[in-house]
């Protein structure tokens, strides 16, 4: 990947000079003034999703400049990059090929010139396998019964994606039920144990290092608890499954290898849904909707690839997003999923896309003189407008949201679905338009008001509007197009790493607190006072020794 500071490109100092004239304008007068903006400003992928972001501050002039960075930042060399294997994560030394997971045209992806094609086609087919015999009651537990639940011990990318898309495609489950175990707070697991029978309970370990403290922890907590009914440790291998790329670990922690599902250093694990980490998504909805699952990635993958920049759609969230942080100000992005199965959503993005993307450090290896990742957040609507929607309309911090919904519902109930629906679209239209001071002092005279009556009250009831939002409509939550929208995010990211001139693809941000905690961790284990920290630490811990 090719080292280039955006700020020093001709359309960066183009986008500066632009964003003057365009700060001046508001996204009404954007409307008033481009009659087919709608048609404009939007793109569908494949008749099943559209995605509308013409309710931003932006022109066919920013849209072009924004392109014009993207290509001067050798975005399309970077993106042949990155599917063809070469080692783009420069400080762990990986290529960077979740997209090979995923790859169901089965075209050579080569990292260091062997074709990666069959071990993930052999992970699959041993996947496929394993789902079948345990879906359909063949496999059994130690005491001859078939297995009922299923728990996923794991963190961060070994959790957060497994669990997001099993909750979004909860419809098309089958009689299993799910369990995601990942916080090493004892309750995660004790509170899990207390619902389920060790005799039809199958326990998948998820770790891409499989040294994971919280892992690890809870993963020998449930071993223990398994053992305590079983009894015999020869039983653990019916009960107990790997999903990893550290076999000499998983043989150490005593999972049969032949219940290892493997994987490899070229797959980060916050893009790791797609591999063998997505074994508990493939028990829940079963294989053949996993594979959609990846189809639906994959035909991403192929729009990412071959449309042209002014079509494609992860570029294009990616460039409006890095207008609205680097040029507009934002700090942060919501996504607000008008879909309760997506109620994961925006955590699974949070750590996507700020793990991704929160680097200060350029690929340079100087520090950068722009912003990068930008903070990401978001609930389920309706739940968010009864929440923390307020500051996004009449804070003072610029808050650009994407809003996604599904134009099917899995239950339509009543009319429960047209009213989500219209808080969907009323809330972009609210956020774009605002209401001016005529507006409100209208809707008072129309009450039977009059001006001077209500004069005091009216600055408060004023929406000033002009806040960028994309609206993401699909036609239904599938695991076809689920595959694909998780895809469009993650080349966003990608695409926006690139212009950022970061790694996108290590994650060295996560390991001071773990050094610190591996210092700390033994002087916890007796009452001595502790003095070998700053006062404000020492403080701390030894008020804990005395509460404990
Ligand atoms: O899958 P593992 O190796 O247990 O790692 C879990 C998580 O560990 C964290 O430390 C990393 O920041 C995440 O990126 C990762 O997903």
């Amino acid at each position: 990947m090719q080292n280039i500071n955006p700020t020093t490109t001709e359309a960066w100092a183009a986008l500066e000079t632009h964003k003057d004239a365009q700060s001046a304008v508001t996204i009404q007068q954007l409307f008033a003034n481009e009659p087919n903006r709608f048609k404009d400003y939007s793109l569908t992928f494949n008749d099943e999703i559209l995605v509308d972001f013409s309710k931003n501050n932006i022109t066919q002039e920013t849209l072009a400049l924004l392109r014009q960075l993207a290509n001067e930042c050798a975005l399309p060399a970077a993106m042949s990059a990155m599917f063809n294997g070469e080692k783009i994560n420069r400080t762990e030394n990986r290529a960077v090929l979740h997209t090979a997971l995923r790859n169901r045209s089965n075209r050579p992806v080569l990292v260091d010139g062997v074709d990666v094609m069959p071990e993930v086609n052999a992970v699959l087919a041993k996947m496929k396998s394993f789902c079948e015999r345990v879906i359909s009651g063949e496999w059994k537990g130690y005491t001859g019964k078939a297995i009922t639940d299923v728990i996923n011990i794991g963190i961060g990318g070994s959790d957060l994606g497994p669990y997001m898309v099993t909750e979004a495609l909860r419809p098309y489950k089958n009689h299993l039920t799910m369990h995601f175990v990942s916080n090493v707070d004892g309750t995660h697991i004790a509170e899990t144990l207390k619902k389920v029978n060790p005799e039809t309970t199958l326990i998948l370990v998820a770790s891409k290092t499989f040294t994971t403290q919280e892992t690890m922890t809870n993963a020998m907590s449930a071993r223990d608890w398994f053992l305590a009914s079983a009894k015999d440790e020869a039983h653990v291998a019916k009960h107990f499954a790997a999903l990893s790329t550290n076999a000499a670990e998983v043989a150490k922690f005593g999972i049969d290898t032949a219940n290892m599902f493997e994987f490899w250093d070229w797959v980060g694990g916050r893009y790791s849904l797609w591999s063998a980490i997505g074994l508990s998504i493939a028990l829940s909805i079963g294989f053949e909707n996993f594979e959609q699952l990846l189809s639906g990635a994959h035909a991403m993958d192929k729009h990412f690839l071959s449309t042209p920049i002014e079509q494609n759609i992860p570029t294009t969230l990616a460039l409006v997003g890095l207008w609205n942080t680097n040029f507009l100000g934002a700090q942060t992005e919501a996504i607000l999923p008008y879909d309760q199965y997506l109620h994961r959503f925006a955590a699974y993005f949070q750590q996507g896309n700020m793990e991704s993307n929160g680097k200060y450090v350029g690929r340079d290896g100087e520090v950068v003189n722009y912003q990068t990742g930008p903070i990401i957040w978001g609930e389920p609507g309706t739940n968010g407008q009864h929440a923390f929607y307020q500051l996004i309309h009449q804070g003072t911090t610029l808050i650009p949201c994407d809003f996604i919904a599904p134009a099917q519902s899995h239950n339509p109930i009543g009319d429960h679905h047209s009213k989500l629906l219209s808080n969907f679209f009323a809330q972009t239209e609210a956020l774009a338009f605002g209401k001016t001071k005529e507006e409100v002092e209208a809707e008072f005279v129309a009450a039977g008001k009059s001006l001077d009556e209500v004069k005091d009250i009216v600055p408060f009831k004023v929406f000033e509007g002009n806040k960028p939002t994309n609206s993401i409509l699909l036609q239904k939550i599938t695991p076809f197009s689920l595959g694909a929208l998780i895809a469009m995010y993650e080349h966003k990211i990608f695409v926006q790493g690139v212009i950022f001139n970061i790694y996108s693809f290590d994650q060295w941000g996560v390991e001071l607190g773990k050094q610190l905690a591996n210092r700390i961790l033994p002087e916890l284990h007796d009452d001595q006072q502790v003095n070998s920290h700053d006062s404000s630490t020492n403080g701390l811990i030894n008020q804990f020794k005395l509460w404990r």
